[in-house]
């Protein structure tokens, strides 16, 4: 019940108005069905039949309190009307209810995109995007069907509660051990529900470990093809998906169970309360009717309540882990620098920077110093694993130096406005990963200001236009899942473009003319050319071209920077 205490705390407005929906309606359940035992009476007995119980004359007198006289027809009259009023409070309530589970569930995916997209870029790598697709897709799913199980169950138990009053006016001994009987039951078969909770939460567990390594997985799968190793892919995926098949086994036997227990045991337990009131106790036959009805009624109700529970037990893990993902990633959040807003006119400066990763192997840079004057055009080189791309990161400000300062304009980083100092970066990374839609949305991203005109621009400068403008639907052709339908060197123009088309200050290529052949290479290089004075260039680079092209090279090696003549760099670029 603690899932519900927290959905109640955060949509209390919506389930108070659920809840009263559903005890209004259980009310005039209550009503109409108050007015059975009267009506039994008159339809057994005729107009002289006796009204054994206080509840049947309270009826009575209610009526003729309104002028209305008890009569067969009234009293039908009586309990139709209840009936359409509940059914009618019950639909709204209903839909309510789905609302309500609409919105927790557009709410914790929001929640878990905004926390994850602000943590900090070390924390933001370590995440396994598989888990975060099931988290977003799954997890969502099942807790906000926790939600609706669990507001369902309250229903029932809202609704058991007043056929609990109804007996009790009837006869209180009867309905006491009704709910004493009801009560061990549902303790008794509370085992069930604690082994599907149980499940549920390997369930869970086993979902993001499972998408996790699939999503990794199928990432990987062309060379594991080619090499004929995609067994050893599925043999991965095996064990997980075996265990994932015994918990979701688990979770059916007990939830069958359950049913197929309660049914028989209930039906035993009113066949002992017939007894008891026909012979035992002696009442008369309209009373042990209703009694009967009541009864059948409550245990009904307490047969779907604790169903119900079980079904929020099965998926309550999924909103825990959920939570425990969003806490998470709001604690390991980006931390807000400074407020300063800088317009690189100036300079790039690395003032004696020290940096190590959080659990790394040890000294990326210690020490290191450059200065890459505005509008200029930089190039970084140096071997594989030498901290190119940390440098990148660090004057992005996705990294933050342990010792000395990046400073853009003579201002350091960390006083500086993220926000403002992104929105003038273009940047071009290793790895090109386009979106599955179509090449004018691959350019401006969707961004409001940006339209085909400022696409087309950005595609000319990045030598994609002539293969774009050749394709039939142009910059309305679909690129395909990662860009599949497209070469290697035409993804990277794509992304060349994307980083153009909003008129950085500061254009950063991570070797992003690798995969182009000279020819395109050289294009690229012309149009960085024409750029250089505006724009200030940093090109990570194993191309001879662009290092050519360059008005200063650092070579990153054994944690320092290196200044290098640009005329030197042909022979030593790495
Ligand atoms: N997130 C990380 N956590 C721990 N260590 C890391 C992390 N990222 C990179 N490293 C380590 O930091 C060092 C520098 O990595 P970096 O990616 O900056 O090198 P690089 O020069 O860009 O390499 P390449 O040319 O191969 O892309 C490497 O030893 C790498 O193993």
């Amino acid at each position: 019940m603690r899932i519900m205490l927290f959905f109640i705390r955060a949509y209390p407005i919506q389930t108070l108005v659920m809840l009263l929906a559903q005890l209004l309606a259980g009310v005039m359940e209550g009503l109409s069905l108050t007015a059975l035992l009267p009506m039994l009476n008159l339809a057994v007995s005729g107009n002289n039949g006796k009204l054994s119980s206080g509840v049947g004359k309270t009826v009575t007198s209610a009526l003729q309190f309104f002028g209305i006289t008890p009569t067969v027809s009234t009293l039908l009259f009586v309990m139709v009307a209840g009936v359409l009023l509940k059914s009618g409070l019950v639909l709204f309530a209903d839909r309510k209810v789905g609302y309500t589970v609409a919105r927790v569930a557009t709410d914790l995916r929001l929640s878990l995109l905004r926390a994850l997209l602000g943590t900090r870029w070390e924390y933001y790598l370590t995440q396994p995007m598989g888990g975060l697709t099931n988290a977003i897709s799954s997890e969502v799913m099942r807790a906000s069907s926790a939600y609706l199980q669990g507001t369902l169950a309250i229903t029932y138990m809202v609704t058991a509660a007043v056929y609990a009053v109804v007996a009790l006016l009837v006869s209180w001994k009867v309905s006491l051990a009704a709910l004493a009987a009801g009560s061990l039951l549902m303790f008794l078969l509370n085992r069930l529900v604690q082994r599907t909770k149980k499940a549920g939460r390997q369930e869970t567990a086993l979902m993001h470990s499972l998408l996790s390594r699939l999503a990794d997985n199928l990432q990987s799968v062309k060379p594991l093809k080619a090499m004929g190793r995609e067994q050893l892919a599925e043999r991965m995926l095996e064990a997980d998906t075996v265990k994932l098949n015994r918990a979701l086994r688990k979770q059916v036997s007990s939830k069958a169970t359950l049913k197929s227990l309660q049914e028989p045991i209930l039906m035993m337990l009113i066949m002992a309360g017939l007894y008891l009131s026909l012979v035992v106790w002696k009442y008369d036959l309209p009373k042990v009717m209703m009694l009967v009805f009541l009864v059948v009624r409550l245990f009904g109700e307490q047969k779907k309540l604790q169903q119900k529970f079980q079904d929020m037990a099965s998926s309550e893990s999924a909103f825990w882990s959920l939570r425990k993902k969003i806490d998470e990633a709001v604690r390991q959040k980006e931390p807000n620098l400074g407020r300063r807003q800088v317009t690189l006119n100036g300079s790039i400066r690395f003032d004696r920077v020290g940096f190590s990763y959080e659990g790394g192997a040890g000294c990326v840079l210690k020490e290191a110093s450059l200065e890459i004057p505005a509008g200029s055009c930089a190039a970084v080189i140096g071997p594989s694993g030498a901290g190119k791309t940390t440098l990148v990161d660090l004057v992005i400000g996705l990294l933050q130096p342990q010792q000395g300062a990046v400073l853009i304009d003579g201002v350091a980083l960390a006083d500086m406005d993220m926000k403002f100092w992104r929105g003038q970066i273009g940047y071009v990374p290793q790895d090109t990963v386009l979106l599955h839609d179509s090449i004018l949305a691959n350019v401006t991203l969707d961004d409001p200001a940006l339209g085909e005109n400022e696409a087309k621009e950005a595609l000319c400068a990045a030598g994609a236009w002539e293969f774009v403008s050749a394709m039939p639907e142009g910059m309305a052709t679909v690129v395909g899942e990662r860009g599949s339908k497209l070469s290697g060197g035409q993804r990277q123009r794509i992304a060349i473009a994307r980083a153009l088309a909003h008129r950085p200050r500061l254009l950063i290529l991570d070797e992003a003319t690798s995969a182009l052949d000279p020819e395109s290479e050289r294009a690229i290089c012309a149009t960085l050319m024409r750029l250089r004075g505006t724009v200030t260039m940093l090109a990570i680079s194993h191309q001879p071209a662009l290092v050519q092209v360059a008005d200063q090279i650092y070579r990153i090696e054994e944690q320092t920077i290196r200044g290098q003549l640009p005329g030197s760099a042909q022979a030593s670029v790495a």
